[in-house]
């Protein structure tokens, strides 16, 4: 029974093109089934024309919380359990152009003698949810069929492996419409509501949204957010704006949903995403509150949420992500609209001493370390790419009081600020009081 399921499953995805993020540096290795023995590439050759054992696990539900949270439960386990023989690389089967078609999973290469990852494998085989592919050789071919630890696979049909051409869209972003980026409150607000009996937590945050909800903003100040990566000078620069120009500083997530935050990291990007995109519209509450009275600045808001969803949703290289001009970039029609976004940059030597002195990552390992920067450059990127409206890019490199003379000059520059002070721009920043200011 366990097996006519998986064999269901299993030829579901035969037909897709599947791909494995052999090397993060380069784009993934694609491959579909033939019935007929194809000759490998010399690329392919590289994972398919060794001596190892060769295992493929993808994650199936009609349930994606199910889904999402079985696909991180697996990567978990696969990272501990298996010995350091074993290469663990992402993987997914999909149809090309075909949103949400994506079946994610991993592709194990196991160069031991021992049999610890046939163990482990059988333990996940368990799960409803799981399909595991095995692959062998024979001569300059490869097939792929229906794994099982008891050697029952007589009914599986060999499923000889063919190099495909790269897909146009690399296959993460296929997916990332509300599973990574919720370009509507609903769409996030559903998927908590699916996890209420999994996360407790979150009825309460849905409470909040219920509670806090307020979409009005009539003839109000300029609202202006401050993004930027980790350590680029965002708490220290906003505070700073707060003074100057006796505005009101917001931030997203908001403060009410502090208490949850730690709970909702710790689930897949699913949920986490989903969190976090409600966060922002209980800030754009705050912020049509709070605009009728003075200027409002923020710290973080849409283009973080949905430039680090995008960075992590996509493997790889810079090259992965969606390309400018994607709908992936479009701000979300029922959000709040900011006046100005500001991206704060600093050179990653800058950022690292930043995070250093303020006594955080000290101890990152070297791999580690290119693996952050690949991560940075994407959300930078994405960042960049972000459009209606797109952000303007402030190099924070420069004294904390430069900053700020700096941001100052765009904000009165691109919201039409007018003040009474009548001393230059250069020496000017710190003049700016509320009474002296009118928007
Ligand atoms: N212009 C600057 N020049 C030098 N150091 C700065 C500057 N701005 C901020 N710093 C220092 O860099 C560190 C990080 O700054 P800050 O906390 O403002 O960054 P952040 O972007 O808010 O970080 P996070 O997103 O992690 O909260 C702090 O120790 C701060 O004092
Ligand atoms: N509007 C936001 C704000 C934050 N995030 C996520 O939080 C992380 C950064 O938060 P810090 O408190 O460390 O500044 C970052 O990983 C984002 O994923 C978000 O999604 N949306």
């Amino acid at each position: 029974m366990m097996l006519k399921r998986a064999m269901f499953r299993c030829g579901q995805l035969c037909s897709r093109v599947f791909a494995v993020e052999f090397d993060l540096r380069t784009e993934p290795l694609y491959f579909t089934l033939s019935s007929t023995p194809q000759e490998l590439h010399q690329a392919h050759q590289q994972l398919f024309g060794g001596d190892e054992k060769l295992f493929s696990l993808h994650v199936h539900s009609d349930s994606r919380t199910e889904k999402a949270r079985t696909h991180a439960e697996i990567k978990h386990k696969l990272s501990v359990a298996l010995s350091r023989d074993c290469d663990v690389f992402e993987a997914s089967a999909f149809i090309p152009d075909v949103k949400n078609s994506v079946v994610k999973g991993f592709f194990i290469r196991d160069k031991s003698t021992t049999s610890l990852s046939e163990d482990v494998l059988k333990t996940l085989q368990q799960s409803k949810s799981v399909c595991v592919f095995s692959y062998k050789r024979e001569g300059q071919y490869c097939w792929q069929e229906l794994w099982s630890p008891v050697n029952q696979v007589e009914e599986s049909v060999r499923q000889y492996v063919t190099p495909a051409a790269a897909a146009e869209r690399h296959p993460s972003t296929l997916n990332i419409t509300s599973s990574d980026v919720y370009y509507c409150m609903n769409d996030a607000y559903e998927v908590l509501r699916e996890c209420t009996d999994i996360i407790p937590e979150s009825k309460e945050v849905l409470k909040l949204v219920n509670e806090q909800l307020e979409t009005s903003r009539g003839d109000a100040f300029p609202v202006i957010v401050i993004e930027g990566l980790d350590a680029t000078g965002k708490t220290t620069l906003t505070e700073a704006l707060r003074e100057s120009l006796n505005a009101t500083l917001l931030k997203s997530p908001p403060q009410c949903l502090a208490p949850f935050r730690q709970r909702f990291d710790s689930e897949p990007p699913l949920i986490r995403r989903a969190f976090y995109a409600l966060g922002n519209y209980i800030t754009a509450a705050h912020i049509g509150k709070e605009s009728l009275r003075a200027p409002v600045i923020v710290d973080r808001y849409w283009h973080s949420t949905a430039a680090y969803a995008i960075a992590t949703a996509v493997g790889g290289r810079v090259e992965n992500l969606p390309k400018p001009g994607s709908e992936l970039y479009q701000w979300p029609e029922d959000l709040l609209q900011p006046n100005l976004v500001l991206l704060l940059t600093v050179s990653p030597e800058e950022r690292l001493r930043r995070l250093r002195d303020r006594g955080q990552d000290k101890t990152v390992e070297e791999a580690e370390l290119e693996i952050n920067q690949l991560f940075r450059l994407k959300v930078e990127e994405a960042y960049k790419r972000i459009q209606n409206p797109a952000c303007i890019i402030v190099d924070a490199s420069p004294s904390p009081r430069e900053v700020l003379q700096q941001v100052e000059h765009l904000i009165r520059n691109k919201c039409h600020l007018k003040t009474t002070s009548s001393l230059p721009d250069e020496t000017r920043s710190h003049a700016i009081s509320p009474h002296t200011t009118r928007w």
